[in-house]
């Protein structure tokens, strides 16, 4: 039995408020089509067909940042997802949203404005503060419930994620009750042979959280993308160039330099680590150089190189278990998408038990020609996943635990 109701426990024809994670990929303004809008159609569409009157809120980005966009993008893509039209208003909470919420008719769905451009959405608070916000008290009385499916937001305690639970009945979608109950069910499980998992990514403060939390369960860690740079930089090797305009890897040099020297010196026999990158060479194509040959920080590392990917293909052909959180390249350039593919293929080849993480990098599957069903899991959350590998609780999880 689940610990929070689910949509089994909804009846039919309500005014329903559902939090969704539509957070995606932003390139020149675009907002890039992925799995999440496919996995949440299933939700929206089942509850449309249940003739509720179905409003939407999520979020796109953080503000400040380029991929702070609006959502009326993302109503239409969601809309060819679901195959019904979602209607959109450009406003969170304001007298423009009451009025499109109020004129909804059963199984009519409307998206509301991105959560995050309201101030009362962040920053973290405790969910009685949130619940106490202009956001929760204006929008809450036009609802008889409230969904959440941002499984992959569920470690935020924003407005929107932990305020409405407290003052409406509350549910958990169906990529909640999934992603939840499958994760939680990953961290406790036991393999007899060799565990793996492919850091990579952007974020390496998530890397060091895995690395420090799952020490006991992982035998290799196999690192690439931004991790991957740090750990050999930790090393001496004058490896991390940020691109023009970047400030991704001195920025986490700053902030984890003494925890990475530390690992490198005292772990050094769990990471597989990069023996050659690949980089834009002077013709634009795809270059090597060997780890050993690079003498100053002068090129942006975009993927790992051939060496290493030959390096940590055996690992994953001899595990019983292979984890991802991260691409190992920035797979979203074909030039750059080697490392990342031949890896996950090669999980996908395998018959180990395994677990594809990361909104950004699930992608991969879908860019790439991957066929999902070949792996155990496809997470559409990153930090959320890592929270729930590591044992973590997730805020607004247990929020919908206590509204039960
Ligand atoms: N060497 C690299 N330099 C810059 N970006 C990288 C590098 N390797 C991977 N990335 C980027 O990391 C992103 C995924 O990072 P992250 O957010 O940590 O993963 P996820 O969203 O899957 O949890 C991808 O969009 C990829 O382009
Ligand atoms: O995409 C998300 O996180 P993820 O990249 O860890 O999966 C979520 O939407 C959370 O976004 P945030 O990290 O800006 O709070």
């Amino acid at each position: 039995m689940p610990e929070y109701n689910t949509l089994d426990d909804l009846e039919d024809g309500q005014r329903v408020l559902v939090r969704l994670d539509l957070n995606s990929p932003v390139e020149d303004g675009e907002v890039q089509d992925n799995n999440r809008f496919d996995r949440y159609s299933e939700t929206v569409a089942a509850l449309a067909d249940a003739d509720h009157k179905v409003v939407l809120m999520a979020h796109q980005g953080r503000p400040g940042r380029d991929d702070f966009v609006s959502l009326q993008q993302h109503a239409d893509i969601l809309a060819e997802h679901v195959g019904k039209p979602v209607e959109f208003v450009a406003d969170t909470f304001g007298e423009d949203a009451i009025a499109a919420i109020e004129s909804l008719e059963a199984g009519e769905i409307l998206l509301l404005e991105n959560t995050r451009m309201t101030d009362d959405e962040l920053p973290e608070k405790d969910p009685e503060e949130h619940a106490d916000s202009e956001f929760v008290k204006t929008l809450a009385p036009h609802f008889d419930a409230y969904v959440n499916d941002a499984y992959s937001a569920a470690h935020r305690a924003h407005a929107s994620t932990v305020g409405f639970p407290l003052v409406l009945p509350a549910y958990a979608g169906l990529v909640m009750e999934r992603e939840y109950e499958y994760n939680t069910s990953v961290a406790n499980k036991e393999f007899d042979g060799p565990v793996t998992m492919v850091c990579g990514g952007n974020k390496s403060e998530d890397v060091i959280s895995v690395v420090n939390n799952l020490g006991g369960k992982v035998d290799n860690f196999l690192l690439g993308g931004l991790p991957g740079e740090l750990f050999r930089r930790a090393q001496g090797y004058p490896v991390g160039h940020d691109l023009e305009g970047m400030d991704l890897l001195d920025g986490q040099w700053d902030e984890t330099k003494d925890t990475l020297e530390d690992l490198v010196e005292n772990r050094l026999d769990e990471f597989g680590l990069p023996v050659d990158f690949a980089y834009e060479g002077d013709d634009g194509d795809r270059a090597e150089i060997a780890l050993e040959d690079i003498e100053e920080k002068e090129d942006a590392y975009l993927d790992i190189g051939h060496d290493t990917i030959e390096d940590y293909l055996p690992y994953i052909e001899e595990s019983d278990a292979v984890f991802v959180k991260g691409a190992v390249g920035v797979f979203e350039d074909e030039r750059f998408a080697d490392g990342t593919v031949e890896l996950i293929s090669a999980i996908a080849e395998s018959d180990c038990f395994s677990v594809i993480g990361g909104g950004d990098t699930a992608r991969t599957l879908d860019l790439y020609d991957i066929d999902e069903d070949e792996f155990d899991h496809v997470s559409i959350a990153g930090g959320a996943y890592l929270n729930a590998l590591t044992g973590k609780e997730l805020v607004a999880v247990e929020v919908l635990k206590a509204n039960a």
